[in-house]
């Protein structure tokens, strides 16, 4: 489990991340999202113990990361550009993570040759982009971590090679229970892969639930009423994150129980009434705009 309890990393007296805490269980997939420069990549990198929190603790399975090589041999963190050395090879770069990582398998290397097809002799830096992802794919899950943290990780990727990272994520995490961390912007990726996730701005986590709970959560209601009046008592009772008028209909994102909105609506007898789900997109949006982080309307 990562336990991370009111962290805070500051860079020149500007806090990065501020008193900021997230639970993580074992075998789980969470995914990160945030405005950019919320801090995500300053608080996965203090996960992955390269940054020491000013403030606060991060363990994993009970131990500080920072402090512990041991905890740091069993977690890897694919950063948003891949790093290898100047002229190596993915064979010369899995004997360097061999040699690191006490968890390195030649079994799974060898396996998941199949899943990547590069060649390992050649060069890495002659590699494309999606290739050099590709490579540090295979190399961190050779690694057999406990902890897989990523940044930005799909980007760069073809649709095939997605899918296949993705299912080899899901294989792992079923059978060793590997614990994930992605942060990203693409949140269709995020809506595929995660059963959790935290929204991030200016340090601190807006929003941090079960993916699922997150959209039974949050719902896109359209309404009419005969008696305009009723729209404002109507407003009054709900959770409103944002809100729209179109000609006689007003459209309301609202967050609360399904149930409880449609009887607070069906209460004023309206002669049109939807309540649709939201995509983690639109879910974002307006969680970052009750945060103050505006967009313009964009519902269509
Ligand atoms: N090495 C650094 N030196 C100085 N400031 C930094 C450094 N790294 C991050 N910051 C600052 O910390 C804040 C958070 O940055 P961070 O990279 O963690 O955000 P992010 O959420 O990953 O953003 P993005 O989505 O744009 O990648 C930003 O204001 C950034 O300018």
């Amino acid at each position: 489990m990562i336990e991370i309890r009111r962290v805070s990393k500051s860079f020149q007296g500007e806090k990065a991340v501020d008193g900021l805490s997230l639970t993580v269980h074992k075998g789980a997939i969470y995914g990160l999202l945030g405005s950019n420069g919320a801090g995500k990549t300053t608080l996965l990198k203090t996960l992955a113990g390269i940054y020491r929190p000013e403030e606060g603790t991060v363990k994993i399975g009970g131990q500080p990361v920072f402090e512990s090589t041991q905890v740091k041999q069993r977690v890897i963190f694919m950063p948003d550009s891949p790093y290898f050395f100047p002229q190596a090879s993915l064979k010369s770069m899995a004997a360097y993570y061999r040699s690191i990582y006490p968890g390195w398998s030649d079994k799974r290397y060898k396996e998941l040759g199949s899943a990547f097809r590069l060649d390992t002799g050649r060069k890495l830096s002659r590699f494309s982009k999606g290739m050099q992802r590709q490579a540090a794919f295979w190399l961190a899950l050779s690694c057999t971590p406990d902890v897989l943290i990523m940044d930005e990780p799909i980007d760069g990727l073809d649709p095939v090679m997605r899918r296949q990272i993705k299912n080899l994520l899901f294989q792992e995490v079923a059978q060793r229970e590997l614990t994930v961390l992605i942060s990203s912007h693409n949140l269709r990726e995020i809506e595929d892969l995660c059963d959790h996730v935290g929204i991030m701005h200016d340090g601190r986590m807006l929003v941090e639930k079960d993916l699922d709970d997150l959209k039974a959560d949050t719902h896109k209601v359209q309404v009419a009423f005969r008696d305009e009046r009723h729209a404002s008592a109507l407003e009054s009772k709900l959770q409103i994150l944002h809100q729209e008028h179109r000609g006689s209909v007003n459209l309301y994102i609202v967050k609360g129980d399904r149930e409880r909105i449609s009887q607070a609506v069906h209460v004023y007898e309206p002669y049109v009434f939807d309540l649709l789900p939201l995509t983690l997109e639109e879910i974002f949006i307006y969680e970052m705009g009750d945060a103050g982080y505006d967009a313009q309307p964009i519902l269509l």
